[in-house]
């Protein structure tokens, strides 16, 4: 099967050649730029020097000739006008941006303030949060991929709402990440001598995944309601640390909730449970699909603190795209993905 990737030359871009070049049924047939074409991929990307490849302009009716699956790794704002060109040729489209992922009209414009995809197009396209929404993914032609945050988060909340333990009245997910979740470009924000010795609060209840992670825990707790959702930037270049306090309607213990976790995600092979009063950090899933998790429950509170860590590049961008590739075309969940993390 034959793949392209549109926006190829970028952090989630070049993670998709990566696992692609080592993908046993998925084979990258073009990568495609929109200031680069003509150029051989490494004149931008040392790193993959062993590889040929030149950078083609894109054209949609071209790439839907020569590939089964695009990629589509470009910001937001970009994906929403591609996807119209590509939505009536005989291509399945993964979009890595946020252009598809809010179902409800107005709330995209409202939180990243740009002109929303079509919405006969956001209609057909399905959230693609891998080990929840499989079935779906597999009907579908068009796939939101998740933001790097709401995978951490849903991760790590799911098995409460979805078995009952908790409704999503009082959700609080403190979040923090490295700075390549915020793509190649060069910022004030994260350039060297602004992130070196740093450690910030950003976007405080402004962030664009608010509305992403209050519409899947929707979906699991009829009793949702606002979430505070805030971020911060750690001076590393991976990963993503979500720690989550939500309270729980039975009195319990941490090897109860454990168990409960371990049984939920039993059969998903990147959501690894951590043993009892273990947690996780950012480093044991440096460049691979996992998300590990770690839970304790807290008797004078009653609350339950949840840690899940995955590395943004992957779980939450390309990783999670591929996966969500192999279920859209009947492959295996990992094939492709089934690496170890880069330790130390
Ligand atoms: N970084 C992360 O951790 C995550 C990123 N995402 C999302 O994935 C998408 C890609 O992110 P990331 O790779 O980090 O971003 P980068 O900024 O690193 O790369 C963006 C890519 O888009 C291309 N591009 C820019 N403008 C246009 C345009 N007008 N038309 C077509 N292509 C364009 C750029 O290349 P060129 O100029 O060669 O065309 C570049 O290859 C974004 O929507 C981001 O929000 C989602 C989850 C996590
Ligand atoms: C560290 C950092 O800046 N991260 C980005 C995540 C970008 C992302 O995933 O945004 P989309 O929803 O457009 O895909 C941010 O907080 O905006």
């Amino acid at each position: 099967m034959n793949v392209s990737i549109v926006g190829a030359t970028g952090y989630g871009g070049v993670e998709l050649i990566r696992f692609l070049n080592n993908h046993p049924h998925l084979k990258i047939k073009s990568l495609h730029t929109s200031s680069q074409s003509g150029r051989s991929l490494y004149e931008e990307n040392a790193h993959l020097m062993h590889m040929n490849d030149k950078l083609e302009e894109i054209d949609p009716e071209a790439i839907a000739k020569k590939s089964d699956i695009v990629f589509l790794a470009t910001p937001s704002g970009v994906s929403s006008q591609l996807i119209s060109e590509f939505s009536d040729l005989n291509i399945k489209v993964i979009d890595l941006s946020g252009d598809l992922r809010l179902q409800t009209p107005g709330e995209y414009e409202h939180w990243y303030k740009k002109t929303a995809a079509p919405h006969h197009i956001i209609e057909k396209a399905v959230y693609g949060l891998a080990e929840w929404n499989a079935e779906e993914i597999r009907q579908s032609t068009i796939i939101a991929n998740p933001g790097c945050y709401p995978t951490a988060a849903l991760l790590g909340l799911a098995p409460l709402f979805t078995e009952g333990w908790a409704t999503a009245t009082d959700v609080i997910i403190d979040a923090k990440s490295g700075v390549s979740g915020a793509g190649k470009s060069l910022s004030s924000v994260t350039h060297y001598s602004e992130m070196n010795e740093n450690f910030k609060i950003y976007k405080v209840n402004q962030h664009q995944h608010i509305p992403e992670i209050e519409q899947q825990l929707g979906r699991w707790s009829s009793d949702l309601q606002p979430i505070t959702f805030n971020t911060h930037l750690v001076p590393m270049t991976r990963g993503i640390m979500a720690t989550m306090y939500i309270k729980v309607n039975r009195q319990t213990s941490t090897a109860e909730l454990r168990d409960l976790y371990e049984t939920v995600y039993e059969g998903h092979p990147f959501v690894r449970v951590q043993p009892l009063d273990r947690f996780p950090s950012t480093k044991q899933v440096y460049g691979s699909n996992f998300c590990d998790i770690g839970v304790a429950y807290d008797e004078r509170t009653g609350k339950v603190t949840i840690v899940s860590v995955i590395d943004n590049l992957v779980k939450g961008a390309a990783g999670q795209a591929i996966q969500n590739a192999n279920i859209l075309m009947g492959l295996e969940e990992t094939a492709g993905l089934w690496s170890s993390p880069l330790y130390p």
